[in-house]
């Protein structure tokens, strides 16, 4: 196929690209470069720097493309608390834009990057697709208002959509990992200490309803994400739009995650405790059976191995 890939210079963007071309697919990145990086785009991929606005209509216009995978948004909720016009504008503003060049190109396969933020505080534990959505971030309102239009787009202009909804991404693959900057999420900042960048990593709250007082995550490796991305881009159905679930169904407390990294790296850690972080929710687990029912797919590589990639990639890429 020939694909158009949002935000394919970023983080998992980068990882689904090398899959895609490794498939055969004949992939366009589209990125702005505003976190992501021009050498991350793998080999083998064109890439166009441009926002959503001003990049999509032009390059969708002579309707060659068979599909769209859409990554390009902001991600971090703590900046979204802070900026929530700035959210609203570029995740759902440059969408709308997005898929208004879609429409006018006739181009309607659809997957996009969701997140486990849009379903807030869960009243139980594993979330499943039919939970109540009560998002309690800009950013995770952003992405829930995403996945409203590309329903209600897959009802009315035909377009058939996958929203994937990513629990904790992870880990790195092909050369390709987390190169954010500032970093904000937890394995990438453990790994910092070992690395020599910071004396300690901020645990941030202890006294959550949790086994050990830490919040627990659902981490998925960055290449069982990438795998599940194929199959939804086959799953794409005229009409209408489906949502997944990118979890592994089990859970990990911020303790246990440092543990990992100190196993892994040898390396001691140190932590020092901070308040909680304004609206991280005690625990976030999947259920992914919808998915694994419907697609066959699942995730294989468990933490150990996330975190190992991870600290491979960093002193590869010091
Ligand atoms: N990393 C996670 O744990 C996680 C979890 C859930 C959902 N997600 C979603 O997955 C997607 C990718 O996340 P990531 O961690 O790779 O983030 P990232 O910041 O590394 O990648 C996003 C990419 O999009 C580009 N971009 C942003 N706004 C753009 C715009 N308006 N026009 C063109 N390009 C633009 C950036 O330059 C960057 O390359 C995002 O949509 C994010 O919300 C990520
Ligand atoms: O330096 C750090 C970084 C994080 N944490 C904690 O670690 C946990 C995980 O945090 P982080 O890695 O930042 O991920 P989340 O805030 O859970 O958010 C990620 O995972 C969500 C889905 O579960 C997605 O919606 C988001 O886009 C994605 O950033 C949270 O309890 C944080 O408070 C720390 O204690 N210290």
């Amino acid at each position: 196929m020939k694909l158009l890939v949002t935000g394919g210079a970023g983080y998992v963007g980068s990882v689904v690209v090398s899959h895609l071309v490794a498939a055969g697919h004949a992939v366009t990145v589209l990125d702005d470069l505003s976190t992501g990086h021009a050498d991350a785009v793998p080999a083998g991929a064109a890439l166009v720097v441009a926002t959503l606005r001003t990049g999509a209509a032009a390059l969708l216009a002579d309707g060659s493309f068979d599909a769209v995978l859409h990554f390009a948004a902001k991600s971090v909720t703590g900046e979204s608390v802070a900026r929530p016009g700035h959210y609203w504008d570029q995740n759902l503003g440059e969408s709308l834009a997005l898929f208004d060049a879609m429409r006018q190109s006739g181009v309607r396969r659809i997957v996009f990057s969701s997140t486990a933020a849009t379903y807030g505080d869960p009243e139980h534990t594993p979330i499943r697709e039919t939970d109540p959505t009560r998002p309690v971030s800009p950013y995770g309102a952003t992405k829930l208002a995403i996945d409203t239009v590309l329903a209600s787009y897959a009802e009315l202009h035909g377009f058939g959509a996958v929203s994937l909804r990513y629990f904790n991404v992870a880990g790195a693959h092909a050369g390709l990992g987390e190169r954010h900057e500032p970093e904000t999420h937890l394995i990438a900042n453990v790994l910092a200490v070992p690395m020599g960048r910071g004396g300690e990593v901020s645990l941030f709250g202890s006294d959550y309803p949790t086994p050990d007082g830490t919040c627990v995550r659902d981490y998925i490796h960055v290449a069982d994400l990438a795998a599940a991305h194929l199959l939804a881009l086959d799953a794409c159905e005229p009409g209408r739009h489906r949502i997944y679930n990118l979890g592994s169904g089990s859970g990990h407390s911020v303790k246990e995650v440092i543990d990992m990294c100190r196993q892994v790296t040898g390396h001691r850690i140190p932590v020092a405790l901070r308040p909680r972080r304004q609206g991280d929710p005690a625990v976030l687990v999947a259920s992914s059976e919808k998915i694994l029912r419907e697609l066959g797919w699942r995730a294989e590589r468990d933490l150990a191995a996330m975190v190992h990639d991870a600290w491979t990639y960093a002193r590869r890429t010091s």
